[in-house]
């Protein structure tokens, strides 16, 4: 086992004994200062720096070095609060390291990789244009991020469980509300406290679950349903007797299944929520989106559902998403547990300690992204000249996003249907977000509606 040579811990302070910094960050992450707080402590300390942050020591690292060691090193391993793990399960695949975590992976990598996806454009242009229907079509005004929160959890109740609209979904979608307003609440397992009324949500959740699996198994079993028919039919597939894989449990499942929703849901709803906000402030970008649609629209015979092959043709679409996710990436931090001392730039990271990362520091930096207050897509014209390391609002290395590919599909497909449909203005009072626990509008931005025309 190499020792680090140098044993110096970088500068810094720990703030107040116990709570540390925790109540300040959170502060600044709730008035979206969150990157600001950070930059002036690194102007004080340095670009690695201690601090203490929820009842841990934590080494603070910014910049594509750092995302480097932090991505590729299996010295650090995701850490979650415990409010997360009790709520998600304890065999997710964040919780795993090491050959777990690259079996479950791998077998939900199955079913996310795009010769499957491009099965589902379908099913997903289903989804938006019922949901568009339903929700925008007659209305003057409406909030875009409960409905588009809304909208995403469907397109994953479709793909990952399989569930067609009906009662099992209704059931799922309310326990879903509770299980993850818990999920960064303080784990007192107390009546009536938000922690324990996510914890019964999440059991409720599981046996609706179970149910699932169940039918899904006995359809398997008999040949009545493809092996990528969903998410968890893939998984049981995958664990049939004869196929070369070790069988996951239905824990596993369980677990990994509730885990997909919640990492798909909020993320991909944040960005196409800040990309209307953003195409509301930019006519110029709004007038080229919508050109873009345009074009392939005029391609299309009326009510024709939207094909792989169109989503690769949004190319500025697809660039405006990535400059909405350098600017306000979903996942803004996130924590790395050190399982063993680690040397950086000369300072130890020392085992048992926690390593905090924002994406922020590195995708604002005006030396990697100039004007990086300007919202610039052609930033994204030429992706190899952006250097590695350095977008990384899908995280990188072995925990990479593994869908980033369906959000894509969700993203492209729901921009075409309401830029094709509507303009909009922004009708709420206040104009700012707040970045805790994720990226939200106040207000969950109100617009008003303007529609153009039927599709
Ligand atoms: C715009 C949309 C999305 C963004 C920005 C995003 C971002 C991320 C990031 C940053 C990570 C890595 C976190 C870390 O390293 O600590 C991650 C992991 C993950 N994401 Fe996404 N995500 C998005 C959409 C989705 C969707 C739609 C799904 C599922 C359908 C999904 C499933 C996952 C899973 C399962 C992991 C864990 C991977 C692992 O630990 O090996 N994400 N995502």
């Amino acid at each position: 086992k190499q020792k680090p040579s140098n044993k110096k811990l970088p500068p810094g302070s720990f703030g107040f004994p116990v709570i540390g910094q925790s109540l300040s960050f959170l502060r600044a992450l709730r008035a979206n200062n969150g990157h600001q707080w950070l930059e002036q402590k690194v102007r004080k300390f340095g670009p690695v720096l201690k601090l203490s942050l929820f009842g841990r020591p934590t080494i603070f690292l910014a910049g594509p070095a750092a995302n480097k060691l932090v991505f590729g090193n299996d010295a650090f391993t995701p850490h979650q609060l415990t409010s997360f793990t009790r709520i998600m399960g304890r065999r997710t695949m964040r919780e795993m390291v090491g050959d777990d975590h690259r079996q479950i992976r791998a077998a939900v990598g199955q079913f996310l990789k795009p010769e499957v996806l491009k099965m589902y454009v379908n099913k997903i242009d289903e989804e938006v244009r019922y949901h568009i229907k339903m929700n925008w079509t007659g209305h003057q005004t409406v909030t875009v991020m409960p409905l588009i929160k809304c909208l995403t959890f469907d397109v994953i109740c479709s793909l990952v469980f399989g569930l067609d609209r009906g009662h099992t979904r209704q059931a799922l979608a309310k326990e879903f509300v509770d299980v993850i307003a818990g999920m960064w609440s303080i784990p007192v397992n107390l009546p009536f406290t938000r922690f324990n009324k996510s914890l019964r949500a999440s059991r409720r959740a599981r046996r609706i679950l179970s149910e699932v699996i169940q039918e899904k198994r006995r359809k398997l079993e008999h040949g009545l349903c493809p092996p990528h028919a969903d998410l968890i039919t893939c998984l049981l597939s995958l664990s049939q007797e004869g196929c070369g894989n070790e069988a996951l449990t239905e824990e596993e499942i369980v677990d990994n299944t509730i885990f997909v929703m919640v990492a798909g849901h909020d993320t991909t709803a944040i960005l196409i929520t800040f990309m209307i906000r953003q195409l509301e402030k930019d006519p110029a970008i709004y007038a080229r989106v919508a050109q873009e649609q345009e074009e392939i629209a005029q391609s299309k015979a009326p009510g024709e559902a939207l094909t792989w092959d169109d989503l690769n043709k949004m190319k500025y679409t697809w660039r405006v998403a990535l400059e909405t996710l350098r600017m306000i990436p979903p996942v803004f931090w996130s924590f790395r547990k050190v399982l063993k001392d680690v040397e950086f730039n000369g300072y130890l990271i020392p085992e048992g300690w926690q390593v905090l990362r924002t994406t922020s520091m590195t995708q604002m930096n005006a030396e990697i992204f100039p004007e990086p207050h300007k919202f610039d897509p052609t930033r994204f014209e030429n992706q190899s000249s952006v250097p590695p390391y350095s977008f990384i609002a899908f995280g990188g290395g072995s925990r990479i996003c593994p869908a980033n590919e369906f959000a894509r599909i969700e993203t492209l497909t729901a921009m075409y249907y309401i830029v094709a449909q509507f303009r909009w203005k922004l009708s709420g009072k206040d104009d700012s977000f707040s970045r805790y626990p994720l990226p939200s509008p106040s207000e969950g931005l109100p617009i008003k509606l303007e529609p153009k025309g039927d599709m």
